[in-house]
């Protein structure tokens, strides 16, 4: 009989032991380490990568998007693309800005529209048709008054070309926004926005240039764009060119916000790469209305000036009210540069629009406070292109909601009546 050495004996008697106690042991102890060892190697390629150069540094850049693009947070994709899209069509906007040649219009309602607002809107729309082109929009213009003019169709293209190439986007970010080859398309992605239904699915409202008389003006202007959500808004995007989050001279800022997730800001820069990290925004939430200022629209034909002196008063506010354009002025009161913004209607026959709100509405919620209408109730968004059960809009801080509302309530039944929804 074959001696059995000691140590094959020894082999024999552990065989069993390794493979149902050690091996299970060290699967766990695996599984367990996996994800921090790749992602100790997925953060240290970079690292490696992040020398000195600006190739390098571009990389890195890259991979921290793709990062974000995973982030598992609800809707974090639909707040990276729609910021991302903001600050592309921001480059065109600025430009147009500071030309002499704006392109402006007027549209049949009398507004005026520029070359930057179709070129706006352009290029948010090819940004929302390739990354989710299932989706349906709402958007303020329409080609109508392109397509009879050649010249100024021509001017839109330069500019979206422009913008386009100034800015450095990497293979991955252009198929994400997707980019615009010739005048047909670009035409084609304005009318995307055409959509009536704002109350079931998927509806990005968009206002390409909010404050168009105040963008001719040199005032402040808003690139403002929501997602609704069978009627409801579940995430904000306000791109402020003008605007400045401290004290500084309006270097442009761009605020973005999430159902349920908060509020936040970044400064706005021309290259996309180079967002960097946000700053979470809040409300003054302070204890009496005497301690409030508000923040109105310049055009007197856009909100009732004097009844909104009066309201003011009434509230025992004594700060000069602060002015500005477009819905930087939910952006101004979300960073607390300011408290109660009120816009009443100059005529009940107007109906405000989506897109006046729908990105504005959600920052000033989620940075602590409420929007209502004059009469205190909700703000109804499933009712298409345009409000129907609501007139006058009011945002504030929640510390002082109860009283403003009050207060306005009085004055708006004493003006208006109590005005019936038409639906
Ligand atoms: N009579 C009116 N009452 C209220 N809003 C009006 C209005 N006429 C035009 N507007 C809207 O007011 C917006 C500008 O708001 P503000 O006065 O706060 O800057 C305009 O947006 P656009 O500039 O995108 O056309 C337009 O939609
Ligand atoms: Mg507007």
């Amino acid at each position: 009989m074959p001696r059995i050495s000691p140590k094959r004996s020894t082999a024999i008697s552990i065989k069993p032991l390794l493979f149902f106690v050690v091996l299970p042991i060290l699967l766990g102890i695996l599984v367990t380490i996996a994800p921090s060892i790749s992602s100790r190697i997925y953060t240290f390629i970079p690292t490696l990568l992040c020398s000195s150069t600006r190739v390098t540094t571009l990389i890195c850049s890259r991979l921290s998007l793709r990062t974000m693009a995973t982030n598992s947070a609800p809707y974090a994709r639909e707040r990276r693309i729609a910021e991302l899209a903001v600050q592309r069509a921001a480059i065109l906007t600025r430009a147009v800005y500071t030309s002499k040649v704006k392109g402006t219009v007027t549209k049949e309602d009398k507004s005026p529209v520029t070359l930057a607002d179709f070129g706006a809107q352009s290029l948010v729309f090819a940004a929302l048709h390739a990354s989710f082109p299932n989706d349906n929009i709402i958007g303020e213009e329409d080609s109508s008054d392109l397509r009879s003019n050649p010249e100024l169709t021509s001017l839109v293209f330069t500019a979206i070309q422009d913008a386009l190439s100034s800015n450095e986007q990497g293979a991955a970010e252009s198929a994400e926004l997707g980019t615009i080859s010739n005048e047909q398309e670009m035409l084609e992605y304005i009318d995307k926005g055409d959509c009536k239904d704002s109350a079931t699915g998927r509806v990005w409202a968009l206002d390409p240039i909010d404050g168009t008389k105040g963008f001719l003006r040199g005032g402040q202007y808003a690139i403002a764009l929501g997602l609704l959500v069978d009627g409801e808004v579940k995430v904000g995007v306000l791109g402020c060119p003008n605007l400045s989050a401290g004290e500084g001279e309006g270097e442009g800022v761009i605020l973005s916000a999430v159902r349920g997730q908060g509020a936040i800001v970044k400064p706005m820069s021309a290259d996309l790469d180079s967002i960097s990290e946000p700053q979470q925004i809040s409300m003054n939430q302070i204890s009496s209305t005497s301690e409030a200022s508000f923040c109105e629209g310049v055009e007197a034909g856009h909100s009732a000036q004097d009844l909104q002196a009066k309201i003011a008063q009434a509230l025992g506010i004594t700060a000069p009210s602060v002015r500005m354009d477009s819905q930087a002025k939910y952006a101004a009161i979300s960073m607390g540069q300011g408290e109660i913004y009120l816009r009443l209607p100059t005529k009940l026959t107007y109906e405000e629009k989506i897109w006046d709100h729908a990105a504005g509405s959600i920052i000033v919620e989620e940075a602590g406070g409420e929007l209502v209408d004059m009469y205190g109730d909700a703000i109804d968004f499933s009712t298409g292109r345009t409000f129907k059960r609501n007139k006058g809009f009011i945002a504030m801080p929640k510390s002082i909601a109860e009283d403003v509302k009050k207060v306005v309530r009085e004055f708006a039944v004493e003006t208006y009546g109590r005005w019936k929804s038409s639906l």
